[in-house]
């Protein structure tokens, strides 16, 4: 048994003031602490009061980090306290600078495992000294090249995946010992880094091609090999990277990626909200996606999904879908798509001025979409002129702004229920208050992959599913349906923050049962809903001593 500073300093075991006077003879701790024995309702207060009394979210999110460096279980006691009042602390948007900020804020490695390409032959001994013993059940992996929407941060965006695993254990109570958050450090290709002095990753440019698949390959081994009851999270990585990785990998081990397939369930989910408002049908909808990258690509491509699960025809389907990216509306003839935009470029001979298509505007002007999802990193892209334009040509016009952080989202909620007189159906990629407007209050839902990943992983993890499919993903965005009184004027497309853990064990309960259903389960599992409790873990305290 750990003795002394060994205990003090290891935050799974640390409990600072809250060791009782047993507690201290017995493991060494007498006249280490001060002599008050606190209870962790009394160090939660306290650290709420100081918490207060910060002045920026950075220095809030700084603060947070300090007690989740020196004690897990006060962090997330105190964070399922507040969860809607941190999330954007710890999270998205506070998470971008703290990340740009990453070498210059750098205190703690906060147990990550930093892999670089240059030394392959160190990825086991580094997982193996990350995981330090513990049986790791979930990684979130990035190489940076796409955090949020501000881009390639290099070693830096190692805090995307330590923030990630932190609402994992707030939403859905992953216990935090079973976790490890990973950086794939390829380089990076920002200069101001490259430039930094502080930098702390590898300066060079990024690795690309065989060399990079073959090191995301060895890291994939290695860390099944040694983590039998992995799932796999891959996030922000590059449009040009992202896709293959996942597709290489999702028939075969329990993976995921948030921004193509998170991103993608929750949208679903707000869009199935805003019709069940607007009591229309998701086949009578025109969709068109605004930044067709991995987000983008991947929630064009559940919606679709969604129309054919709907009794639509393939050819049906994708006559209802319109791509807007740097080059305008895509079209068949193009050579630069990716192959997640390729199945959705249209064909120029549906347009008599095919080649005046290369704005968002003159896209929405040819199309009249009913529904706008806006995943483009470009900040105030959805103006007034192009907004209203649509309005005019649906009763109920599905918006959703999706990019992060706060300044890069294409609109806000007001502007954009201003502008369509309260028709709009809105969801946002950041957290929005209430917007009000002509004596109604707009409640507006968050769609952000982190109202999901967690109950999905939590079902991915209680059914033990040799991997993640399509039904199971299909099946967690209906999960989120219901949860909403949709006839309450300005209700919400999507179930608030503050219902974040009650929905995630909804969501868990319905991919655990698809997985079940389907046989992917690794183990005959009993009981189901005692399969997913008994991974809850709480955030309370422990005796060490027995
Ligand atoms: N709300 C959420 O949960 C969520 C989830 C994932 C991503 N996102 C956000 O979506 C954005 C994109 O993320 P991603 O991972 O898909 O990145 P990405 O780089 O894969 O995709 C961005 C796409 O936007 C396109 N684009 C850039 N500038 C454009 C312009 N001026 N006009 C049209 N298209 C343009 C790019 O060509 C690319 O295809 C980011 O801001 C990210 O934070 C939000
Ligand atoms: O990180 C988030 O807030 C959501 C998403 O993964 C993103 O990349 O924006
Ligand atoms: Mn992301």
């Amino acid at each position: 048994m750990k003795k002394s500073h060994d205990v003090l300093n290891d935050p799974f075991l640390n409990k600072g003031t809250a060791f009782t006077l047993e507690e201290r003879a017995k493991l060494g701790l007498t006249g280490l602490l001060p002599a008050c024995v606190q209870t962790l309702e009394e160090q939660s207060n306290q650290a709420y009061a100081q918490y207060q009394k910060k002045d920026s979210n950075i220095e809030k999110r700084h603060f947070l980090m300090e007690i989740f460096n020196t004690n897990r279980t006060l962090f997330y006691a105190l964070f399922s306290r507040h969860v809607v009042e941190f999330m954007p602390i710890v999270y998205d948007p506070t998470i971008a600078e703290s990340i740009e900020r990453y070498d210059e804020l750098f205190v703690d490695p906060q147990y990550a495992a930093y892999l670089s390409i240059n030394e392959p032959e160190n990825i086991e001994a580094t997982l193996k000294n990350a995981a330090n013993g513990r049986d790791i059940k979930l990684i979130v992996a990035t190489d940076a090249e796409g955090i949020l929407g501000i881009g390639d941060w290099g070693v830096n965006g190692v805090d995307i995946s330590v923030g990630k695993l932190m609402v994992y254990t707030a939403a859905a109570g992953i216990d935090p010992n079973s976790v490890l958050p990973v950086v794939l450090d390829v380089g990076t290709n920002r200069d101001q880094l490259l430039n930094d002095p502080l930098y702390l990753g590898n300066r060079h440019q990024r690795v690309r091609g065989d060399q990079y698949y073959q090191f995301v390959d060895q890291f994939v081994q290695k860390a099944e090999a040694l983590f039998p009851k992995l799932y796999l999270h891959w996030e922000d990585f590059g449009r040009s990277n992202a896709a293959n990785i996942l597709n290489k990998y999702r028939d075969k081990i329990a993976t995921f990626n948030d921004d193509i397939q998170g991103t993608g369930i929750i949208t679903l989910a707000g869009i199935l909200g805003a019709l069940n408002i607007s009591k229309q049908n998701i086949t009578d909808q025109t969709y068109m996606c605004f930044g067709a990258g991995s987000a983008g690509a991947g929630i064009t491509t559940r919606i679709y999904q969604e129309m054919l699960q709907h009794g639509l025809s393939e050819k049906e389907a994708r006559a209802k879908f319109y791509m807007v990216d740097v080059q305008g509306l895509l079209f068949d003839d193009m050579d630069d798509l990716t192959p997640e935009q390729r199945p959705f470029a249209r064909s120029r001979a549906e347009f008599a001025n095919s080649h005046e298509l290369t704005s968002l505007e003159a896209a929405i002007k040819a199309v009249h979409p009913t529904i706008l999802v806006g995943t483009s990193t470009c900040g105030g892209a959805f103006t007034e002129t192009l907004i209203k334009e649509m309005a005019a040509h649906t009763e109920r016009p599905i918006i959703f702004p999706l990019s992060n952080p706060t300044e890069l989202a294409e609109a806000t909620a007001k502007d954009l229920l201003t502008w369509t007189d309260g028709r709009a159906l809105v969801a946002t990629g950041i957290p929005t208050d209430p917007v009000e407007l002509n004596g109604v209050t707009y409640e507006i839902g968050q769609a952000n992959n982190a109202l999901i990943y967690p109950g999905l992983g939590l079902g991915v993890l209680a059914s033990q599913a040799r991997i993640l499919n399509d039904t199971m993903i299909s099946k967690a965005a209906h999960s989120l349906g219901g949860l909403v009184d949709p006839s309450k004027a300005g209700a919400a497309v999507l179930p608030p923050v503050s219902k974040l853990v009650e929905f995630s064990r909804t969501v868990a309960k319905g991919v655990a049962q698809s997985a079940v259903d389907q046989k992917l389960n690794k183990h005959p599992i009993a009981d189901l809903d005692n399969a997913i409790d008994e991974l809850k873990w709480i955030p309370e305290y422990q005796d060490l001593t027995k």
